[in-house]
C-alpha cells in the first residue's frame, strides 16, 4: 500500500501577489525527498499535509487512511492527524526544558499525563541520548542537540507520518555532515514514513530512497532537477 497519497489545491494570498499550489503525487517509499527551488511550495505542501492550512482542499491519505478528503467532508484537525513535523528552525519552546518539550508533543494529542506518557518520554530521552540534557532549556543546547530534541518531540506522538522541513539547514557544514548520518540512522531505526524537504543533494542521497520534484506549485519531472544549475 502506498505510504502517502497527496492531491492538494490551495491559494496563498499576500497583498501584492498570490501563490497557487496544485499538486498530485504518491510517495511510495519509506523516505521520500521533496525538492525544488526556493518559493516553489515545498513548505506549503508539508504544512497542508500536517493540517496547518485550513484553506487546503483535496485528499491526503497515509497508509490508506484519509487525513483530508474534502469531497467526502473529511478534514482531521492537526492534532488528530498524528503527523510529526520538524521545522527548519526546530521550533522548540524556548521556555520549556527538553523534557517539557517532549511532554508537549504528547499533550498535542490531548492525552492526559499518565504512567504510559512518562514512559514514552523516558524512552525517547534514552533513544535520543538526551538524559544529561533533560532539564536544559533550548538556548543552552547546540544545533545538533536541538535537532535531536525536535525529532524526539515529533516522534513522541508515535506519528503515522514524519515531515522534515530542511532538518539540517540550521547547522554548519561539519556538523551537518555528521548529523546527516545520525539522522539517516535514526530514520532507519524508527521506520516511520517520512517526507523530507531539502535543498542539498547530499541530504537526498543519505536520507531518501525516492525523490519528488516541485516547481512553481506543481509537481514536475525531476530530470533535470528544478533549480539545479
Ligand atoms: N502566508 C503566505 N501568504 C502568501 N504567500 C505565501 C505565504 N506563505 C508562503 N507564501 C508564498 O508561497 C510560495 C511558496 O512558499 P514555500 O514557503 O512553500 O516555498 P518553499 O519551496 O518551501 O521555499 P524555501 O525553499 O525558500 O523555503 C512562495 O512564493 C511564498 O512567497
Amino acid at each position: 500500500m502506498a505510504a502517502l497519497e497527496v492531491q492538494l489545491q490551495l491559494t496563498l494570498h499576500s497583498p501584492d501577489r498570490s501563490f497557487e499550489l496544485d499538486v498530485d503525487f504518491t510517495a511510495a517509499s519509506q523516505r521520500t525527498a521533496l525538492i525544488g527551488p526556493s518559493g516553489s511550495g515545498k513548505s506549503t505542501v508539508l504544512q497542508a499535509i500536517a493540517g496547518l492550512l485550513p484553506q487546503a482542499r483535496g485528499r491526503v491519505r497515509v497508509g490508506g487512511q484519509a487525513l483530508l478528503d474534502t469531497p467526502r467532508g473529511i478534514d482531521l484537525p492537526a492534532r488528530e492527524r498524528r503527523v510529526g513535523v520538524v521545522f527548519q528552525d526546530y521550533a522548540l519552546f524556548p521556555h520549556m526544558t527538553v523534557e517539557q518539550n517532549l511532554q508537549f508533543g504528547l499533550r498535542r494529542l490531548g492525552q492526559r499525563a499518565d504512567a504510559g506518557h512518562a514512559l514514552r518520554v523516558d524512552t525517547l530521552i534514552r533513544q535520543f541520548d538526551l538524559a544529561s540534557l533533560r532539564g536544559a532549556l533550548p538556548r543552552h543546547l547546540s544545533g545538533g542537540q536541538r535537532q535531536r530534541v525536535a525529532l524526539a518531540r515529533a516522534l513522541a506522538i508515535e506519528p503515522r507520518l514524519l515531515l522534515l522541513d530542511e532538518p539540517l539547514s540550521a547547522l554548519d557544514s561539519p556538523l551537518r555532515k555528521r548529523l546527516r548520518h545520525e539522522l539517516a540512522e535514526m530514520l532507519e531505526r524508527v521506520q516511520v514514513p517520512t517526507l523530507l524537504v531539502t535543498h542539498d543533494p547530499q541530504d537526498v542521497e543519505a536520507l531518501a530512497q525516492d525523490v519528488i520534484c516541485i516547481d512553481d506549485g506543481r509537481i514536475v519531472d525531476c530530470d533535470p532537477v528544478p533549480g539545479a544549475v
